[in-house]
């Protein structure tokens, strides 16, 4: 979130948006979350559009504060693996929870749904996040280790019954236990791969949105077994959420009693959907040798013919010195340039799809700062930048084109400028010697036209 909860309530308020607090809720770097009224459509506030927060099932909001990603000195955690990741709400968590830096790896099995991911990345302007197109159950040891990791499980998804109504069909057919059975393969083969590839000390969250034993507990249950006692489960203790006891007995076969430890989230007990998390710690290196060997880290670094594009960028808006301090600016595609995180290292292996957020497109004439870059960058411009009244802004959103004051245009010279709403930068636009400001609002990213 680039506001914190203070400042959000403080303009959700201004806009009639009641919110109350989420009681159990509360992470030592992002604060404290809001409760949205239920049917509320975020995605269409221009607040969102400008990635000032996102919105996100507070139930599914638990497993990454399950991860410790804020712990003291002496045990730093930088490299973070999100083997399911798509569409992102939980990676954002994680990317902020670091406070915008170290390393991320995002990975998903499946293309659309990284583009979404990278979508929601780019919009809230977190720039430690690579991210990967992987089978997370073949992920490459070459990568690890990581300090933590998430394996947030594909799974046939009973806890969502609240809001997928189209479910309860479904269920009616009376398949899941196959269903179940399916899933399972895939969840066992991914927490066998996170065991793997987490660090000895370092820690692992399995999450399901699901009931069924057979996809938590069970592999829970696997996963401790085949770690031979170097693995522990650790307790589920959130003051203010009422959490019950990971089952013990199933269908007529005593479990492993240390199972209890795992949490179930029942819907009627903290009005959320349904869910299970498990919290699992390394203690020692599982399988045979010292553990998984050191990552070799990409280059992220900006060629030399690359360096007029930001040179160009930094003169038009008058961005400070020192960025190419703060960020690793690199060229991944023809399309134009990235910038990560200084510390940001992503692996060799497996190939990033992208490393950090793309921020200026220069295979077009003239080049172009992208929306991503501009909310990014621009509340350090200097120049070039323009005040929207609240109509401006909804037709700035709506991509349509309108003539500003001259009040307004004391500040630009023609061509591209930044535009910003209370003080908030929402894109780019052109300004033509006539006078008219042209959008560059994103088509894709339209879904805000609603304004509000
Ligand atoms: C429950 S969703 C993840 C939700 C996500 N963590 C979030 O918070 O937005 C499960 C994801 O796992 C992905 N998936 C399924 N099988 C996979 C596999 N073998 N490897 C990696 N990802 C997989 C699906 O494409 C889906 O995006």
């Amino acid at each position: 979130m680039r506001l914190d909860a203070d400042a959000l309530v403080a303009l959700l308020d201004a806009e009639g948006v009641p919110t109350g607090p989420v009681p159990w809720l509360r992470h030592p770097t992002l604060g404290r979350a809001l409760q949205l009224p239920p049917g509320f459509k975020a995605g269409q506030r221009w607040w969102y559009c400008a990635g000032l927060a996102h919105a996100q099932e507070a139930v599914s909001q638990l497993p990454v504060t399950l991860l410790g990603l804020a712990p003291g000195a002496s045990d730093p955690v930088t490299r973070v693996l999100d083997l399911c990741a798509a569409p992102g709400g939980k990676t954002a968590q994680i990317a902020l929870a670091l406070g915008n830096r170290g390393t991320v790896l995002a990975n998903d099995f499946t293309p659309e749904r990284i583009a979404a991911l990278q979508g929601n990345l780019d919009r809230l302007g977190l720039v430690n996040v690579s991210t990967t197109w992987c089978d997370g159950s073949n992920y490459p040891a070459a990568a690890g280790p990581f300090d933590r990791i998430l394996v947030d499980a594909p799974c046939s998804s009973e806890g969502t019954l609240r809001r997928n109504r189209r479910l309860v069909g479904t269920l009616r057919t009376g398949d899941g236990p196959a269903r179940s059975a399916r899933m399972a393969a895939r969840q066992r083969a991914l927490l066998r791969k996170a065991v793997q590839l987490c660090r000895p000390g370092g820690r692992i969250v399995y999450s399901t949105c699901t009931f069924a034993p057979e996809e938590n507990e069970l592999i829970v249950a696997e996963a401790l077994d085949a770690a031979a006692g170097r693995l522990t489960l650790l307790p589920v203790d959130v003051p203010g959420l009422r959490v019950g006891a990971g089952v013990t007995r199933w269908q007529g076969r005593t479990l492993d009693p240390r199972l209890a430890l795992c949490a179930r989230l029942w819907p009627h007990w903290n009005d959320t959907g349904g869910f299970f998390v498990a919290v699992l710690e390394k203690t020692a290196e599982t399988g045979a040798g010292s553990g998984p060997p050191a990552h070799a880290a990409r280059r992220l670094d900006l060629a030399p013919e690359d360096a007029p594009w930001l040179d160009g960028l930094v003169e038009r808006y008058g961005l400070p010195d020192g960025l190419r301090e703060r960020y690793r600016f690199h060229r991944q595609t023809r399309r134009g340039l990235h910038l990560a995180a200084a510390d940001h290292t992503p692996p060799v292996s497996p190939p990033a799809q992208g490393s950090g957020l793309f921020f200026h497109r220069t295979n077009m004439r003239p080049p172009k700062l992208t929306t991503a870059g501009a909310l990014l960058l621009g509340p350090q411009a200097t120049r070039n930048r323009m005040d929207l009244t609240l109509p401006q802004r909804d037709a700035y959103l709506r991509r349509e084109a309108f003539t500003p004051g001259p009040e307004q245009t004391r500040d630009c010279r023609p061509g591209q400028v930044l535009v910003r709403y209370c003080g908030h930068t929402l894109g780019v636009a052109v300004l033509h010697r006539s006078g008219t400001l042209e959008s560059l609002f994103p088509r894709k990213w339209s879904g805000c036209t609603a304004g509000g």
